[in-house]
């Protein structure tokens, strides 16, 4: 076998994903063009990524005895990460071993996967423009925080979680309550902790998916994909879209921020950063170091989606990160809770010209749970992201049986 990253080299044989949702089904089949065997993790089974994968495993992917028994057992080239929630102070010791490489490493895992961590280093070591915010224990914390100056409206949420949940706005101190019970109630592995921000009034949102690849000559080079702007509804994503206009000083601006950032938490890879936009002003919000939800887009925008390039940047295999056509990107929500689910409308929305409908084959629906996604391309993005939405709309799910 060749070594990890050299130029020119397809290189690890086995990859095993801690994460087997959407985004790693599609780095899965990336993964799979270039030779590699993949392992797909999940904490349920039938997970979308395990419908493609090589082998799978059913592991509560935060008990760290439970995700080190695993990598004992597949000795696997790569691990890569592909949700928040993982016992990450076993990265860092399988890491450590030497024998196994964490994608992009152990410490940006670590670092990302807690808002405290990426805040520490983006605003306060690298000194980058972030809103302002706090960390608080207790609720008394949390209202000393909002009073001394923080103020309203204000966003809770739990130092580790994603999609949103446990998130809110709160726009004065009768929701403030709530907004406690709820953070520390919905986050995906309490820490004991919550954050709150100061609301950035922005113009709009973008994912700078940033990737960090090896050149010809063996060294590592950062590439930006064109901006992609989003909608989010209670902090998750609804639609995406690709390229986003901005001003030239804001997208240099945006492109220092991730470029800061990425190289800060350093390895191989894919990352997605994610920055508020006003003006020409930038404010970085957070970062995923795995391809992003708002990415999907790029399946149809992009000569290599952000799926690909993840795979080949991690493989150390050359990128391209060129646009390819104007896209945009809208959610298929589940609307129902049920155990097995029938999909309806396929042909009405493949019938919206452009479009296609990437259904993830998560087993359970629940209301609010994204099922699939609708991608489009066309002259405009106003347009795409009309064909997208009205493809989604299409998709109806209902219980099975
Ligand atoms: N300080 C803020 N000011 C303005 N809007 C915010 C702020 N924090 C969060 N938001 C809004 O909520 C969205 C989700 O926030 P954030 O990205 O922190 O949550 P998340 O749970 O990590 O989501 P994901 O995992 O999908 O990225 C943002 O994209 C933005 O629309
Ligand atoms: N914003 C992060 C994100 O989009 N992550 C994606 O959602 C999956 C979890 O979905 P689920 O909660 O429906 O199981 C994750 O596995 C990942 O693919
Ligand atoms: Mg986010």
């Amino acid at each position: 076998m060749m070594k990890i990253g050299t130029p020119g080299s397809a290189t690890a044989t086995k990859a095993l994903l801690l994460g087997s949702g959407e985004l790693g089904k599609e780095v899965a089949i990336s993964l799979q063009r270039y030779g590699v065997e993949v392992i797909a993790v999940d904490r349920y089974a039938h997970a979308p990524a395990m419908q493609v994968a090589h082998r799978s495993h059913v592991v509560d992917m935060t008990d760290a005895a439970a995700v080190k028994a695993l990598i004992a057992a597949e000795k696997p080239d790569l691990v890569v990460p592909e949700i928040e929630a993982i016992a990450t102070a076993a990265l860092a010791e399988i890491e450590a071993a030497g024998e196994v490489k964490i994608v992009p490493n152990a410490r940006a895992i670590q670092l990302t996967m807690n808002r405290e961590g990426i805040r520490q280093l983006a605003a306060e070591q690298l000194g980058l423009p972030t809103s302002d915010y706090a960390f608080a224990e207790t609720y008394a914390q949390l209202k000393a925080a909002v009073d001394g100056g923080i103020g309203y409206p204000c966003f809770i949420k739990p130092t580790m979680s994603s999609s949103g949940k446990g998130q809110s706005m709160v726009k004065g101190p009768e929701q403030l309550q709530a907004a406690w019970d709820y953070a520390k109630a919905a986050g995906r592995a309490d820490t004991g902790k919550v954050i709150v921000e100061a609301k950035i009034e922005f113009d709009f949102e973008i994912t700078l998916l940033t990737v960090r690849a090896m050149d010809a000559g063996g060294q590592v080079q950062t590439c930006f994909c064109e901006p992609i702007g989003h909608v989010q509804v209670n902090g998750d994503y609804r639609e995406s879209w690709q390229p986003q206009p901005m001003s030239e000083k804001a997208i240099q601006l945006s492109q220092q921020i991730a470029a800061k950032v990425t190289e800060a938490l350093g390895g191989l890879g894919l990352f997605g950063v994610e920055l508020f936009v006003r003006g020409d002003q930038v404010w970085f919000s957070e970062v995923s170091p795995r391809p992003h939800d708002t990415g999907m887009v790029t399946m149809v925008s992009q000569i290599q989606s952000e799926f690909d390039l993840h795979a080949r940047a991690i493989l150390g295999l050359p990128v391209n990160t060129a646009l390819d056509k104007t896209g945009a990107s809208a959610v298929i929500l589940g609307g129902v809770d049920a155990k097995a689910v029938i999909y309806q409308g396929l042909s009405q929305a493949l019938a919206v010209a452009d479009s296609e409908i990437r259904l993830f084959g998560k087993p359970e629906a629940f209301v609010a749970r994204r099922m699939g996604v609708a991608l489009a391309t066309a002259g405009s993005v106003r347009d795409a992201r009309t064909k997208a939405v009205t493809a989604a709309a299409m998709i109806n799910i209902v219980e099975a049986g």
